[in-house]
């Protein structure tokens, strides 16, 4: 796997092209994701092994990326702590018991090995899938954006309760987000004796805080995950949403790829970060909506701007919308595939 272009890019070494991968690759645009999701619900399918490696092979089968990433969801964490947990087509995740009184922090578990098994037994099946021709990611959610959906009871715009947690009563939000990072290390780590090839942490939503509440409430617990991992060979990838403004700090925790939104150019950003650590992202995610042209046009301007550059990675700068077109996805991984620096 360390001859692998995703694994090389990761850790900075040369290759003759970026190597391609995208969030969300497995998901709602296919047609064939939803020929298994019609007869499932998304929880069957993320907690039957077979199904979730069916899941994870369609971009590795159908488009032909140079990473699989495992078939889940960040939210499976708050739901081995003891948070019932639901996905319903159109309302998006749901906790039907929130998080906000220091009783129901106090009653989350954080022994959860047991419960999230199933994880480890899906990457198995994955790998023997997978038979070494690309590396596999794992992946769980960042302390900040997982409690948030703990808090909230769900998807939120403007995360109203989880800020006033953070600022009214400090104490019991960083009894909650020290809780999910313990949980969150052994899982990843879990994820690493089962076999994947590389981690990456997601902090979706740390956009939506201020520079002092982000080093407070996300960064310090991101360190404490980064830190307490068994890294052996194995990359790991920080993703947040607002890395344009919050990447410095990132890289304080040390990772081997920062993603990046798109709101920033690449190569300043790149140039702003320690040497050694490469960047992933920083297409916008809507130009796959656009011209065939448009898009070859787009990704050929990124590879020119980090050309001479080791250590980059193509992904979107946040996930495939269901309703992108899959023939652009396709044909955009056919363009990458075919560039070389
Ligand atoms: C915030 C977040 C979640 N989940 C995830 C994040 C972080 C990444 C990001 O910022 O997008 C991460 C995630 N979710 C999923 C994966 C699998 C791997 C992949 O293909 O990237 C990964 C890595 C599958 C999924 N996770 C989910 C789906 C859709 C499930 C369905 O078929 O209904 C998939 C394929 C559900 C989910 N899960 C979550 C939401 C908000 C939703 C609903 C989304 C919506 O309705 O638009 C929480």
């Amino acid at each position: 796997m360390r001859d692998s272009l995703f694994i090389k890019a990761a850790f900075s070494d040369k290759t003759e092209r970026p190597p391609v991968w995208m969030m969300r690759q497995a998901g709602r645009f296919m047609k064939e994701y939803w020929e298994i999701k019609n007869n499932y619900s998304f929880l069957e399918m993320c907690k039957n092994p077979e199904i979730a490696a069916d899941v994870t092979m369609l971009p590795v089968d159908l488009l032909g990326i140079d990473a699989a990433i495992l078939f889940s969801d960040i939210l499976v964490t708050g739901e081995a702590m003891g948070g019932d947990l639901s996905f319903t087509q159109g309302v998006g995740p749901k906790f039907a018991n929130p998080v906000r009184t220091k009783a129901d922090i106090d009653a989350l578990q954080t022994e959860v090995g047991d419960k999230l098994q199933y994880v480890a037994d899906a990457i198995k099946v994955i790998q023997q899938r997978l038979n070494g021709c690309i590396p596999l990611i794992g992946f769980a959610g960042a302390p900040f954006t997982v409690m948030s959906y703990l808090v909230e009871g769900g998807s939120s715009k403007d995360f109203k309760l989880t800020k006033l947690l953070l600022h009214n009563e400090p104490e019991l939000a960083h009894q909650l987000l020290a809780k999910i990072a313990k949980v969150t290390v052994d899982y990843l780590n879990m994820q690493i004796d089962a076999g994947v090839n590389a981690v990456q942490i997601f902090d979706s939503w740390a956009q939506a805080l201020s520079w002092d509440d982000y080093t407070e409430f996300s960064h310090r617990y991101i360190n404490e995950i980064i830190s307490g991992l068994n890294r052996k060979d194995i990359p790991v990838i920080s993703f947040c949403k607002g890395s344009s403004v919050f990447a410095p700090l990132m890289a304080e925790t040390k990772p081997d790829v920062i993603s990046i939104d798109w709101n920033v150019d690449l190569l300043d950003i790149k140039k702003r970060l320690p040497q050694g650590i490469a960047v992933q992202g920083n297409l916008d995610p809507h130009i796959l909506y656009a011209d065939k042209k448009v898009i070859k046009d787009r990704i050929h301007r990124l590879f020119e701007r980090m050309r001479g550059e080791n250590g980059f990675i193509f992904n979107l700068g946040h996930g495939i919308m269901p309703d992108i077109p899959f023939d652009n996805v396709k044909y955009a991984v056919e363009v990458i595939k075919e560039f070389r620096y």
